[in-house]
């Protein structure tokens, strides 16, 4: 009797291991089963989506719901998927395997796609819905918008960018008197490393045009509701080696933009200009550097394009049909003499100033450059720079990256570099002493602007700004423009 009882004991024992072990497996079958019921309880319907329409072209809805399919973290769990080699280098992604099932749920409703291959005169595949009627007048339309936009997003991430360049070529007619020298659009793969992680700027900064961008990226009905054309513009203006190309590449890589970069002096006129805008496409960033040197007062190097070919490049009625889902940037290292007209909203909405570095910065680089977080000749480095003493971020960043090797030697380097350039700076001013830090770039009356150093706010800056004034004043000079906050965050680091 005992043996029995010990028997029974043991066998229920290892069931109840068994039970535990396999839980997860178990509960799956249970589910499974429990799904099979509810099946044949309730009447379905099949909706197909051929990869191609009547006419033998590709149906666009194909390949939404194969991008979103092969998204699915169902797919992963499936008993067998296919590994593809995804469009960047080394990616890998998942794609249906012939006549598997995979399962979705969308507002609590179950639905499942099968990747059928038929063999119809047009078709040799289509993706089979099966939804329950009941679900179906509920969430279809959701649905398919939800398909719609997650294909969307990931074809955005995914995507490779491109860098377009404008270049001149010869048209090719046959009369060789029709010959004629046009723009045309080449483009290579943008792999400019830079990103908004690897720029040196102030953070909050870096957050506020990263809002900017994304309540962008969001405002479709917004600016059509206003009746504005659906394009944010960019004005990067400082000093050389500030940041600014590197930033274009950034902003173009976080948004997924390709970005035609015109170069103006290729352009032989407003025309010109004008048929290479045309030619541009949405979700595009237009990036004309060194604005500056085409739209000073004296105009000395513009070729033969216009002022008002400009201005109205910036924002006239060609924009209003082809400048949607557009964001422009334009360059330039002062913008002092720059003609009022070109700097209004609508021209350029933000303005982003790219000082030369400060201690905030330097330790940017230092950390980026040398994984130095803090060293024994920072606070030497921090004296310098309260001089007013500076350098610009490419000058910093080329010294560090040559002096690697040693991160004491390329301090070093830095401090030489920064107490040559004070002692430039204390005799170019010599007469009155007074070292006004190189940030040139006038602050509004307008309580509104922000200087985002972090150090400083803005009366502290308006008393600069005032004491700056007067200085120009006395030595004559114009006190700059002054930037609205609607249109610009100042930035110093
Ligand atoms: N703020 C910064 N953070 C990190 N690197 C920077 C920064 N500014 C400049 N650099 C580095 O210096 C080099 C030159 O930068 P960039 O070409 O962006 O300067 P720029 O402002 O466009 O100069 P220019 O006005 O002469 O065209 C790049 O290699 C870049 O990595
Ligand atoms: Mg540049």
């Amino acid at each position: 009797m005992g043996v029995l009882i010990l028997s029974f004991v043991v066998i229920v024992l290892v069931i109840a291991v068994r039970l535990f072990l396999y839980r997860t497996a178990i509960t799956l079958r249970l589910k499974e089963w429990g799904h099979w019921v509810e099946d044949r309880i309730h009447v379905h319907q099949t909706l197909k989506v051929p990869e191609l329409n009547e006419n033998s072209q590709e149906n666009i809805f194909y390949r939404k719901v194969s991008t979103y399919l092969n998204s699915l973290s169902t797919i992963e769990d499936s008993d067998f998927t296919n590994l593809i080699s995804g469009k960047k280098p080394n990616s890998v992604v998942l794609s249906l395997d012939d006549d598997q099932i995979v399962a979705d749920t969308f507002l609590g409703a179950r639905l499942s796609w099968t990747n059928e291959h038929i063999n119809d005169k047009i078709n040799k595949k289509t993706f089979i819905l099966k939804i329950k009627k009941k679900d179906k007048r509920r969430i279809l339309q959701a649905y398919i918008q939800h398909i719609y936009r997650t294909s969307e997003d990931i074809e955005t991430r995914c995507k490779e960018l491109k860098l377009y360049m404008n270049t001149m070529t010869m048209t090719s007619s046959t009369s060789a008197c029709d010959n004629r020298i046009v723009n045309r659009w080449s483009s290579v793969r943008l792999s400019h490393p830079a990103t908004l992680e690897t720029i040196a700027m102030d953070s909050d900064l870096k957050k506020k045009v990263k809002s900017d961008l994304e309540l962008f990226l969001k405002s479709k009905q917004y600016y059509h509701r206003l009746g504005r054309v659906w394009k944010r513009s960019y004005l990067l203006y400082g000093p050389s080696g500030t940041g600014k190309s590197s930033f274009i590449s950034a902003i173009a890589k976080f948004i997924s933009y390709d970005v035609y970069d015109i170069d103006l002096s290729k352009v032989k006129d407003d025309s010109d200009l004008k048929m290479l805008l045309l030619q541009t496409t949405s979700r595009s960033v237009i990036v004309v550097e060194d604005l500056d040197r085409f739209v000073t007062s004296n105009n000395s190097s513009l070729s033969g394009i216009s002022l008002s070919g400009i201005l109205n490049f910036m924002d006239g009625i060609l924009n209003s049909c082809c400048g949607d889902e557009k964001i422009m940037i334009f360059t330039m290292n002062n913008k002092e003499k720059i003609d009022q007209a070109v700097l209004r909203p609508g021209r350029i909405d933000v303005h982003l100033y790219f000082p030369l570095c400060n201690f905030n910065s330097f330790k940017t680089l230092a950390n980026n450059c040398l994984g130095l977080k803090d060293h024994k000749l920072f606070s030497q480095v921090e004296e310098i720079f309260l001089t007013g003493a500076t350098i610009s971020p490419a000058e910093m960043s080329e010294l560090m990256i040559s002096n690697r090797g040693s991160p004491g030697r390329a301090l070093r380097s830095v401090i030489t570099a920064l107490q040559i350039n004070g002692d430039a700076r204390l005799s170019s001013s010599g007469k009155n002493g007074m070292l006004l830090p190189d940030d040139t770039s006038s602050v509004a009356e307008d309580s509104n602007v922000y200087v985002m150093d972090g150090s400083c706010s803005v009366p502290v800056v308006k008393e600069i700004q005032k004491l700056y004034g007067l200085l120009r004043m006395k030595s004559g000079k114009k006190v700059g423009p002054s930037d609205q906050f609607s249109g610009s965050i100042e930035r110093s680091r």
